[in-house]
């Protein structure tokens, strides 16, 4: 079926010495399409892509939320058994199908907030029997959504009880990896990249190496989690092996501004974390300047419960009028929520800039927002409705597919 999406309410030829602007050639005839969805008035973007999520575990975490409010800090939650813990101990006892209904679910949720690819974390089972479970929730799920998944092995999310971050670090590298890379070849996980929890009291510099390479080796892209509460030198690490893309980033040194622009390598900011934790922003303008490039992710997970890449825009736009950091710009949003984060997930290197980079954003699936600008969805969003019309149209003319909305009403 051919489907024309006007988003323009008339077309008005102009005429310049006679001559039409428009050459014949490129007129549109509507007889030519199937179907024609009139969007004016609309804003049409490209998809979203959500560069960092933890999506698949159960059981929550509010009774943390009082502990908090009493001043305890993140690290110093996790340290005490809560956090990452206490979920992994939940999602180790429970069943593969209610991790994977759950995960449809809230897959779905992001999928009516405009997202159309979406970076998934293991990281739940540390051990290889938990870790390939949720490896497998999200196998079955590509067949189960219209969103894309891209599926990142995260082992080393925390060090398990008992275990010191060596001997940890040994299993992933000598038992997990190989045993992963056996699904891998054996057609039965398609696995994107790796990810480690780089973190003063976690998985340092060393460790944090040796299992980012060990994933390299079977042919991993490496995406980590760095700089996020202490400086301990993440951006220099990953800039210094080539990473493709680090996240968080709120304590991201000089040195590892230029170590990161001079390899490359991606950052994921993700501003509902650094709210939700009250974490200073990164340096976001300086980052931009050095040439790095900028992503953004909901960092959906227990302790940030944030399914919509819509939502965290108010985040930064809020930061923004409190005059701290962020400084992204309506453009500079709309480009690292959909491109720049390709970039993170896709095997394919693409710039912003770059004509590849565009082609690779007009790839994903169109979305029809509810207001004339990217801005106008903003509001409705903040107000906790819906603002994007469930969609996908692939590419821009292309085959209709409406996702389970049967609403969708313009
Ligand atoms: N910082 C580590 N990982 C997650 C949080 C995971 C959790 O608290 O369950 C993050 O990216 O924010």
């Amino acid at each position: 079926m051919k489907l024309l999406v006007k988003s323009i309410k008339q077309l008005v030829q102009t005429i310049h010495r006679r001559k039409s602007c428009v050459p014949e050639t490129n007129y549109i005839s509507l007889r030519n399409f199937d179907e024609v969805l009139d969007v004016g008035g609309k804003c049409v973007v490209p998809g979203l892509i959500d560069g960092h999520t933890h999506p698949v575990w159960s059981g929550d975490r509010v009774h943390e939320f009082a502990m908090k409010l009493a001043g305890a800090t993140y690290l110093e939650i996790h340290q005490a058994g809560g956090g990452i813990n206490f979920t992994v101990a939940k999602t180790k006892e429970a069943e593969e199908q209610l991790l994977l209904d759950l995960f449809l679910n809230r897959v779905s949720r992001m999928m009516r907030s405009g997202t159309t690819l979406v970076e998934c974390k293991s990281g739940y089972g540390l051990e290889w029997e938990t870790e390939f479970k949720m490896l497998r929730v999200l196998e079955a799920a590509k067949a189960l959504t219209p969103v894309k998944i891209s599926s990142t092995y995260c082992a080393a999310h925390s060090v398990p009880q008992g275990k010191t971050p060596e001997e940890a670090a040994d299993d992933i590298v000598m038992k997990q990896i190989p045993a992963l890379q056996s699904e891998m070849q054996a057609g039965r996980l398609g696995v994107d990249s790796i990810d480690v929890f780089c973190e003063k009291g976690v998985y340092e510099l060393e460790d944090t190496k040796r299992i980012l390479l060990a994933g390299r080796n079977i042919g991993l892209r490496m995406n980590f989690h760095g700089d996020e509460l202490h400086p301990l030198g993440g951006g220099e690490l990953g800039g210094g092996i080539g990473a493709e893309a680090i996240s968080h980033l709120e304590q991201l040194s000089e040195a590892g501004i230029q170590k990161m622009a001079a390899s490359g390598t991606c950052a994921v900011l993700l501003p509902t974390t650094a709210l939700a934790l009250q974490l200073p922003h990164p340096p976001v303008r300086k980052m931009i300047q050095a040439g790095i490039p900028v992503a953004l992710g909901s960092d959906f997970n227990p302790n940030a419960f944030c399914l919509s890449m819509i939502k965290s825009k108010p985040v930064s736009i809020f930061v923004k009028w409190e005059n701290l950091i962020y400084q992204l710009g309506m453009a500079d949003d709309l480009i690292a929520a959909v491109i720049i984060a390709g970039q993170v997930v896709h095997r394919k290197q693409a710039t912003a800039k770059s004509e590849t980079g565009l082609r690779e954003a007009c790839e994903v699936p169109l979305i029809v927002l509810r207001g004339l600008l990217m801005h106008d969805a903003v509001e409705p969003a903040a107000r906790g409705f819906s603002s994007v019309r469930s969609l996908t149209l692939a590419p821009l003319v292309g085959q209709l597919q409406s996702i389970h909305d049967e609403s969708v009403r313009f």
